[in-house]
Parts: C-alpha cells; structure tokens; sequence
C-alpha cells in the first residue's frame, strides 16, 4: 500500500509543474507545436489492439503539452505513487479507508485463472459462480423457459434501481441496443411516481419481469419503487405466488432481499467491495445480460479486463488511463479548468456522459485528503456532456468562444451500425467530429476573420465592427478516443479506461475515490422532513426559507 503522501500543492514534482506553468504557459499553442513538430501526432498518441475488435487510438496531441510538460506530468505521478496504489487495489488491498473495504471491480472482469484475494481468501469462486447463475437465468429468459405466473414469455424487463444500479445498466443497455436478444428493456430510477407509471403503462403484467436493484436494499427510492411495482402486479394477478415469476433481486443484502418477499433463491449477489459506481460488472448487470445476451455480456467483462491488463503493466507513459488523468490534473490543478467534456459522437452513447457524471463525480468530489485534511488544491471536475452532434447546436459555443477553459473528449467508432443513405450520416457526423476538434485546436485570427469578411463583400464600420465577434482564440484542449465499433468489447474498455483515469486522480488528489459520504445529508434531512409533509398545521422549525417552501408546497398540493 502506498505510504502517507504530502500534500499535492507540498510534492516537488507539482510545484516543477507550478514553476513551469507559471513561467511557460502562454507560450504553449497547440497549433504551434503541431508546426515545429511534424512528428507530433505519433508521439502523443496510443493505439491499442484488441484480439477482435480492432484498434482503439487515442489521440492526445490536441493538448496544451509538450516535451517539457509531459515528463514533469510523468514525474508526478510516479513520486503520487502510482504504480504503487493501482497494485494495492488489484491486490485486494483496503484502499476504501472510510469504510475499511477492498476496491475490486477488476475481480469481476478477471477473466484470467488468478486469484484475487481479499483477506487471504481467493474471491474469484463466487465471482464465477454468480456469474454462471446470471448466466442461466438470463438464458432462461431469453429462451422462453422462464415464464410469467400465468405461463406467458417474458417480454419485457424492468431495472429499479438508483445510481450506480441504475445509470451503468441503462447506459450499457442503451449503448449496445444493436445486440439486444429481443427483450423490451426499461428502467425506472427516480421516486417521482411519474417514472413508474410511464413504465407500468407500457408493460403487461403477465410478461414482465423486475429487476430490484439496490447494493444495500435499503435505498429509499428503489424500495418504494419496488413496493410500487409489487402492489401492481398483485392488483393484476391476485396470485401470491406470482411475485417468485415476476420479481428477482441483485443485492449485497440477502437479509433484507428475503424480507421484502423475493426468494434467495431469485437473488443474485455481489459483495461490499464493488462499489455502486463501480458496479455494472457484477449481479447489477442483470438487465444488461438480458438485453444483450450473456456472452455478449461477457465480451463487455472481456473488454474491461483487456484495459485492466494494460493499466497494469504498461509504463506510465504509455499508459492511456494515467494520460487522460494527468491531462486533467494539468488542467484543473494549473490551468483552473472547473468541468471536463464527455462528447460521444455516437447516439448509443448518449447516456455515457451522465453514467461518468456519477463515476467520477462521486468518486472524485471530495474536500478532505485521505488523512482527512481539508485540500489546498482542486480536486474532481464537473463531468457534463451530449452526444455530438446535438451538442454543436446547442453549448459548443461556449467551449469555442466562452471565457472558459473545457477540456473535451471526444469519442467516437470509425463504423456505424447503421449506414443509412449508404454511408453518408456516419460520414457527416465523423467529419464533423474532426472539424471541431481542430477548430477548438486551431482557432481563427482577426486577420483570417477579416479576409473572410472582405471576401463576403464587407468593409469600413462594418467590417471592423463584426469582426471581434467572428473571432476563435482556439488553442481549446480535446482528446480523441476512436474505436472501430462501439461493441461489447471496444464498451468494456472504454467504461474501464474511464474507470482507472479517475482512480489515477484521485491518487494524485490524495483523497478517497470510494466512499460517497456527500450523499448521505440530504437523505438525513429528507427523512426529518417527510412526517412534517403528513400534518395540516404550519412548520416553523427550519431556517424561513424552507419554513416558507415547505408551507407553499403544504397550501397547494390540493
Ligand atoms: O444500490 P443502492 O444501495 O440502492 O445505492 C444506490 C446509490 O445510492 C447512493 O446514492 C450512493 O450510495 C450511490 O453510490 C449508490 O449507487
């Protein structure tokens, strides 16, 4: 395990990068080093074979760094200990301090014959066996030899669950929909009752199953949910019995799985050390079996092990998770950039920025060290994004010309899996993922401004007066992340590059990427406020803010 660290902003390496970022960071214009250097691109980008699925190319040149910069990057993340930690969780360490647990999602994907130990006991035994009981059920469904209460085919499956058993399997789901077996998939997260009714109006109680997924089965949303959707299935059936054929549960919480009313022997678990966010790869990814199939299901697990393996042995500077995590630590820790781009150019994709929104936003969003200091230093970005192109029409002119700073990553499959109007979409959307990415990079001067605006026919007052505004200060930073074809595989590596960058920062940011204490407050207060919501009589017990929201919301609901 990695010893005590000093404090970011105290690490010799950092204050290199400081010193160097003072005194350099005007002169660093992308476009400049593409011109001194024609070797460039090569030198700052990877591309990684997989065994079926092509490459994947990572280009990094597109950034504001260069020769001098990227080994100082290297040396900071060498004297965080890197390599170090990362070894740590892939053996089993503790590394989840706060809550004094193992950090093992690649356990779930080892599709390897080693061990992984926790504790001194091997766990890949029950990962395997779970998997095997996933993998029977999933069959049975897709098969027809699971049937409802009544003896009809499942036809349509819904996912309850909230966060990390929610956003993974929708976002999966949704992404590989061209390898879905046929089953309708739908998930309902939010306790707003308007997400269940919308599903229960779409779906037959005779041929739908549900999928209660909660890690500790004590979430209030998905419980309510849950009860919901059990009250309607016994209003339709009247058949007790019905709830075995219509309801299974993946939990970490077996105890409180049975006292809901779902047999064990319907449950699939998982265990303390796989994180909610962290947890599409194990029981949770029922829903995403039963949309895909089970061995596309593994080609997913097969992927992320695949990007696991190069984590783990390959030099830091080669390593793609430690280059798009120290790109980001130069740009939120020097050049101040507050959020970070997630933009897809993939509509299947169009729930990946939101799925990393929790990722790394709940994994990084932490004001205290590991020691349980305050940080004098950023730490977690804000992650945000859309699919391109909608986003080009929508905020892309805020990262073209706003005040700013946003690093983007852009990702995207050199082949569609629909090559409507023979090609020609894909071809569209590709060449404008690659206009924009050089635009953000390239810029337009006034005098290229001005040449355009003559050649428009406009001079005097005129010219002078638009011409600010047609201006593009460009030197905007973007990665671009290029498969061959989203498919279970090139997904699995892309959510683990993903997964490992923001395990790579949060190293470096010295804090705890795997606990989730910040949302436990406002759950605290919800509780206290909902008996208040029961009674006629007016509140006056909080501040008057939300004395007079409470009293508004009480005078109106009828
Ligand atoms: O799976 P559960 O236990 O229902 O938790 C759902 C979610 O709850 C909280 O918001 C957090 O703890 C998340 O990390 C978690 O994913």
């Amino acid at each position: 395990m990695a010893g005590t660290l000093p404090a970011l902003n105290e690490e010799p390496a950092f204050i290199k990068l400081q010193e160097y970022y003072n005194a350099n960071h005007k002169q660093i214009i992308i476009k400049d080093l593409f011109v001194k250097d024609p070797k460039r691109f090569s030198k700052y980008s990877l591309r990684l074979s997989t065994p079926n699925d092509g490459e994947i190319l990572l280009d990094y040149s597109k950034n504001r760094v260069n020769d001098e910069v990227w080994p100082l990057l290297i040396e900071l993340a060498k004297s965080r200990r890197v390599e170090q930690a990362r070894d740590a969780m892939f053996s089993g360490q503790h590394i989840n301090i706060t809550e004094n647990r193992a950090v093992l999602h690649v356990a779930l994907r080892n599709r390897g014959a080693d061990p992984v130990l926790v504790d001194n006991k091997d766990v890949m035994p029950d990962v395997r066996a779970e998997l095997q009981h996933m993998k029977e059920f999933t069959n049975k469904v897709i098969s027809g030899v699971w049937r409802g209460s009544t003896g009809k085919q499942i036809t349509d499956v819904v996912n309850i669950g909230i966060g990390g058993s929610d956003l993974g399997p929708l976002m999966v789901t949704e992404a590989l929909k061209p390898y879905g077996k046929g089953l309708y998939s739908h998930f309902v997260s939010n306790i707003d009752g308007t997400h269940m009714a919308e599903v229960l109006k779409k779906v037959n109680y005779e041929t739908t199953l549900f999928i209660i997924a909660s890690k500790t089965f004590t979430t209030q949303e998905t419980i309510t949910n849950a009860t919901s959707a059990k009250t309607w299935l016994l209003e339709h059936t009247k058949d007790a019995d019905a709830v075995a054929k219509h309801f299974v549960a993946l939990s970490t919480n077996k105890e409180k799985v049975t006292a809901f009313g779902i047999d064990s022997a319907n449950m699939f678990g998982f265990w303390d050390w796989v994180g909610g966010r962290y947890s599409l790869w194990s029981a949770i990814g029922l829903s995403i079996c039963l949309s895909i199939g089970f061995e596309n299901f593994e080609q997913l697990l097969d992927g992320a092990h695949y990007m696991d393996n190069h984590f783990k042995s390959t030099p830091l500077d080669k390593n793609a998770p430690v280059i798009l995590a120290l790109l980001g630590i130069w740009y939120s820790n020097f050049y101040n950039a507050e959020t970070h781009a997630l933009l897809p150019y993939d509509q299947y994709l169009h729930r990946f920025a939101a799925y990393f929104q929790q990722g790394d936003m709940e994994s990084n969003g932490k004001f205290v060290s590991k020691s349980g200091k305050p940080v004098q230093y950023s730490t977690g970005p804000i992650v945000w994004g859309e699919p391109g192109t909608n986003g080009q029409h929508a905020f892309y002119q805020l990262i073209h010309q706003g005040t700013r700073l946003i690093p983007c990553d852009f990702i995207a499959p050199a082949q569609t899996h629909n090559p409507i109007g023979g090609g020609k979409h894909h071809k569209i959307l590709l060449s404008n993922f690659l206009a924009q990415t050089e635009a953000l990079m390239a810029g337009k001067t006034a005098d290229e401004a001005k040449q355009e605006l003559t050649k428009a026919g406009l001079c005097g007052n005129e010219l002078e007066n638009l011409l600010p505004h047609k201006v593009f200060a460009g030197n905007r930073p973007t990665n671009s992340i290029v498969v061959k074809k989203v498919s279970p595989f090139t997904l699995g590596a892309l959510i683990a590059l993903y997964e490992h960058k923001i395990f790579v920062q949060g190293i470096i940011w010295d804090i705890n990427s795997f606990d989730q204490w910040g949302v436990e407050l406002g759950k605290q207060l919800a509780k206290a406020i909902e008996p208040e919501l029961d009674t006629c009589a007016e509140v006056s017990s909080h501040d008057s803010s939300t004395n007079g929201l409470i009293n508004f919301l009480k005078a109106n609901w009828k």
